[in-house]
């Protein structure tokens, strides 16, 4: 059962409904820890967040990346730790901001819309308050803007979100949470239930607004080459902590275990290397030190599982169309792709 958290208000660093367009913030996080239970999902977690960078959390299933999304947003009380936004504490030991005054926005899965209102009345719910003379026409353009941001055509506004495909209404749960101009955006596998088009089109359209608006993002995905391709920085999360954070190049070049090498794509070790498929090459060879087990097709490419006579197995990706089968002997390379 998921409990409200007890919300002992301390004082929101600004108010949410701030007008004029917010700087980017960092987000720093120390010592975060939280157990549902018994169970701990964060353990002492530590993580920076860049302001106005894309930083993606990335892991498998149930290792804690919503958890920690719901304790930064304030939905969620930790059992320790700290988040601080911009240098202003959102928990103080038991106590917390509440969401409503973090200056955070918060985009789910799917679903987020209110069924029954059109996307205008959808955006408007994320608009301040304040100033009810103006107030309509002021809505009217900001609607306006908003959709021009995520990039959407201005006709959308009066449709309901049924009558929306599931990338337009993901486009649309954007702009409602960047509608209070927030300090900082969450997004909780944003693109998970889209297909594959559809995925790559809101995922970019998703990246050029948060940019355009300047807004820094967590981007929580398990999909290590949408991380890669989306954020400036990933944080790699194993055993309720961030076992690795850095540049997509850099994570993926230099994993700091084994762990943080898988979780980025396929890897091979080999005698404490290393090694990522695409530096693998092997050519047919009867002589050769190892034997093709499997070829995959992948469109773009073959994935290859090749056994050297040691028992040690390795994946290759191949380019082109005469490859050997499995079965046959072939002698492997390894170096830069
Ligand atoms: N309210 C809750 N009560 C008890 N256990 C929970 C609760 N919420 C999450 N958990 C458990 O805590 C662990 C972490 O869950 P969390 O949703 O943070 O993981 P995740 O990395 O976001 O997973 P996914 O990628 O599947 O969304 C999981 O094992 C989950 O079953």
């Amino acid at each position: 059962m998921t409990t409200a958290p007890e919300v002992s208000p301390v004082a929101p660093p600004t108010p949410a409904t701030a007008w004029p367009a917010a700087p980017g913030a960092a987000v720093e996080v120390r010592g975060l820890t939280h157990a549902y239970g018994a169970r701990p999902v964060l353990d002492g977690l530590d993580l920076t967040v860049r302001a106005g960078e894309v930083t993606a959390l990335l892991g498998p299933s149930g290792c804690g990346k919503t958890t920690l999304l719901r304790v930064v947003a304030g939905f969620l009380r930790p059992d320790a730790g700290t988040v601080t936004l911009d240098g202003a504490e959102l928990t103080r030991g038991r106590r917390v901001v509440p969401t409503a005054g973090r200056g955070i926005g918060y985009v789910p899965q799917e679903g987020a819309l209110f069924p029954h209102v059109d996307v205008a009345g959808n955006l408007a719910f994320g608009l301040p308050r304040s100033g009810w003379r103006g107030r309509a026409r002021g809505h009217r353009d900001r609607v306006a803007e908003l959709l021009e941001l995520v990039g959407l055509a201005p006709e959308l506004a009066s449709r309901h979100p049924h009558e929306l495909s599931g990338g337009q209404q993901q486009r649309v749960a954007l702009a409602r949470a960047l509608a209070p101009r927030p300090r900082v955006v969450l997004l909780d596998e944003p693109f998970s239930s889209l297909d594959t088009d559809s995925r790559r089109e809101t995922s970019a359209a998703t990246i050029a607004a948060l940019r355009a608006a300047g807004t820094t993002a967590v981007l929580v995905t398990h999909d290590p080459d949408e991380a890669m391709a989306l954020a400036d920085r990933v944080a790699v999360l194993h055993a309720g902590k961030v076992a690795q954070e850095g540049p997509p190049q850099e994570v993926y070049h230099r994993p700091v275990d084994a762990v943080v090498a898988r979780a980025l794509g396929e890897a091979n070790v080999l005698a404490g290397r290393l090694v990522r498929p695409e530096e693998v090459s092997f050519t047919r060879d009867p002589q050769g030190d190892a034997v093709v087990v499997s070829t995959t097709f992948h469109g773009h490419d073959h994935v290859c599982v090749v056994r050297l006579d040691d028992g040690t197995s390795v994946t290759a990706r191949a380019t082109g169309t005469d490859l050997p089968a499995a079965g046959e002997r072939v002698r492997l390379d390894v170096g830069a792709p």
